[in-house]
């Protein structure tokens, strides 16, 4: 199945969830084309009969049967154009929605070679671009071809000849159609991924703004800009050009199907008026003179035709449009639809729900990499016990918050397994696996809200005292005493408004508040000034008592009396054991301290 047509029946299959709304919109157009053949056949009842047979009478009735037509009409498109507006905005809120859900489930292994750029796009242009393409094929599409199909019957049944005439441009505009689809397809494509990849640029650039401004980096990066406009502008001229081809072309073909309705129109009918001149000449009978005029091509029956035609090719105008806005929607609809179908979305709630929580855990000979070039860790062993502390030390990009990962199943082990309380955590809830850990990452992120939303994260029904005592042990009451609107202060994008150590305070008072059985901190206090540091850590202290916790921490200091401590380098536990036991047994970890002892002092 070709890429358009799996996302066509993607699309339809969509549809289906509307089956009243889809029929609705669908009588609503019909109705309106039908009532649309009333005028053409009245114009023809005044011209034909009305108007030669003097009948006065019957004048009022007819133009009142036209009138509640054309009433009939408009009601009709008010109607559509109420329930489309509600469809339309209810398809747009229903896909947004459903990308968005299936986007936060989506693993993180996705989100690594994702831009947030692409991501924004697809929600801000491609949903709309979709959902267009879906009600113009209902509003537009499904009308035009029954106005056109109904037309091309109604002109049969009047004169057939002519008929066939009149249809002679259509082979070509249907071929015309195609070939422009054809064309266009690979390069709609294109262009929505040139507007993707502006957006991403955009999106870098704004986030980096603070490096781009201390590298001052600003021509470049418009440079960068511009190059990525440019080619979302040349994509989107080859785009209109075609169109600029195409639409015109297209219409040519129809005017040239009014000059042959003229032509040939004029000639039969003159032919006809002859033959019936001659006939009468000739002394026929009024039933042969009626037999003839009933099929001939009279001035009223030509007229009708001329008003059938702008119903004939006035919807083929309309499916031009159509084609263009279908084409170019495929493209949009193809990057919704491939996310919407992906596999491997986190079922969040599958698997046991964890009672009590011991809090024992272990690596059992687990190794994972977060792509295929090289292992990230390799055949880890490691045992915390209940309520134990459990440091792990190592250089940088030894592997540390990679184990953290695996723990949270932010990832999953390509081998080995991972166990708490006893139980594989692949067997558990993801729900009931992190509702028992509190996390503090490395990159402390606070959502652009106040602090107090910020906080409730961790525990959503705490108390406005619950909330300052998590404060407080996190030495982040002071500062936040100062904001402006305290608690309902807005810390700004990423937390942008507080100090790297106010965030990381932050952070730690929401894994504070979570007050979850097993405590993992991923170098939780690297940004924060050493007094804080201490203190902080005395909050730790006093939290971890009664909980696993395991701490990863690049100032030894802070892990020296940790139960258990894991040296790891290069994606490998070196040695395992308590401070002292390492400092006999293992150098790595001797010059790790020794490092870590230099640089503190350094910074004191
Ligand atoms: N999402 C990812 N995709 C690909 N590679 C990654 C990803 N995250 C980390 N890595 C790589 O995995 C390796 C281990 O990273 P990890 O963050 O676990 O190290 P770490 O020991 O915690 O380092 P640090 O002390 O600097 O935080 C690094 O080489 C890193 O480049």
């Amino acid at each position: 199945m070709s890429a358009a047509t799996s996302t066509t029946s993607q699309m339809i299959r969509f549809m289906r969830r509307y089956p009243w709304r889809v029929a609705a919109g669908a009588f609503m157009a019909i109705a309106g084309t039908l009532l649309g053949f009333v005028f053409p056949a009245i114009t023809q009842k005044f011209i034909d009969k009305i108007i030669p047979q003097r009948k006065t009478e019957l004048i009022l009735g007819t133009a009142a049967i036209a009138l509640g037509a054309f009433a009939l009409r408009q009601v009709f498109y008010s109607l559509r154009t109420l329930a489309n507006n509600a469809f339309e905005l209810r398809m747009t809120y229903d896909l947004r929605s459903e990308l968005h859900r299936k986007i936060q489930h989506l693993p993180l292994k996705w989100f690594d070679r994702q831009s947030s750029g692409d991501i924004l796009t697809r929600m801000a242009d491609d949903v709309p671009a979709t959902q267009r393409v879906i009600l113009e094929g209902i509003d537009q599409g499904l009308p035009s071809i029954l106005q056109v199909i109904l037309t091309g019957g109604v002109m049969f049944t009047i004169h057939p000849k002519l008929a066939l005439v009149v249809l002679i441009p259509v082979p070509f505009i249907i071929a015309g159609g195609w070939i422009y689809a054809k064309w266009v397809s690979p390069r709609a494509t294109k262009a929505r991924e040139a507007a993707s990849g502006l957006s991403t640029l955009l999106h870098d650039n704004i986030a980096g703004i603070r490096q781009i401004k201390s590298y001052t980096l600003e021509q470049e990066k418009q440079e960068d800009f511009d190059e990525s406009s440019g080619a979302y502008r040349d994509q989107q001229t080859k785009l209109q050009r075609a169109w600029s081809i195409y639409g015109p072309g297209m219409g040519f073909l129809g005017d040239l199907g009014v000059v042959l309705l003229m032509g040939f129109g004029a000639y039969w009918c003159i032919q006809d008026m002859l033959a019936l001149d001659s006939l009468r000449a000739s002394g026929a009978n009024a039933t042969a003179l009626a037999s003839f005029e009933a099929n001939a091509l009279t001035i009223g029956k030509l007229s009708q035709f001329l008003l059938l035609m702008g119903m004939f090719y006035e919807p083929i105008g309309r499916l031009h449009g159509v084609n263009q806005t279908f084409v170019n929607g495929l493209a949009s609809a193809k990057r919704i639809f491939d996310i919407l179908s992906l596999d491997g979305a986190e079922k969040l709630h599958e698997g046991d729900e964890l009672k009590e929580v011991k809090g024992e855990i272990r690596f059992e000979d687990v190794s994972f990499r977060y792509d295929e070039h090289r292992p990230t860790v390799e055949h880890i062993h490691l045992a915390v016990q209940p309520q134990q502390t459990v440091a792990i030390v190592g250089a940088t990009g030894a592997g540390k918050s990679t184990l953290f990962q695996l723990l949270t199943r932010f990832y999953d082990p390509d081998s080995g397994d991972i166990l708490l309380d006893g139980k594989s955590i692949r067997s558990l809830s993801k729900v009931s696996l992190r509702d028992s850990i509190g996390y503090v990452t490395q990159e402390s992120y606070l959502f652009n809200q106040t602090i107090r939303e910020n906080l409730k994260l961790g525990k959503p029904d705490a108390t406005e005292e619950e909330l300052w005592r998590a404060l407080r042990l996190a030495c982040a009451a002071d500062f936040v005493e100062k904001l402006d609107g305290k608690l309902d202060a807005t810390v700004g994008e990423r937390g942008s408004r507080l100090s790297g150590g106010e965030k990381q305070r932050i952070s730690i008072a929401r894994a504070f508040l979570k007050d979850a059985p097993i405590l993992l901190l991923d170098e939780a206090t690297s940004a924060v000034d050493t007094k804080s540091e201490r203190l902080i850590q005395q909050a730790i202290d006093e939290l971890r008592k009664d909980r696993t916790c395991l701490v990863i921490a690049h100032r030894l200091s802070t892990i020296l009396h940790a139960d258990q401590i894991y040296a790891m380098r290069a994606g490998q536990v070196v040695d395992h054991g308590t401070h002292e036991e390492l400092m006999q047994k293992c150098p790595y970890y001797a010059e790790l301290v020794a490092l870590s002892f230099q640089e503190e002092k350094l910074a004191e």
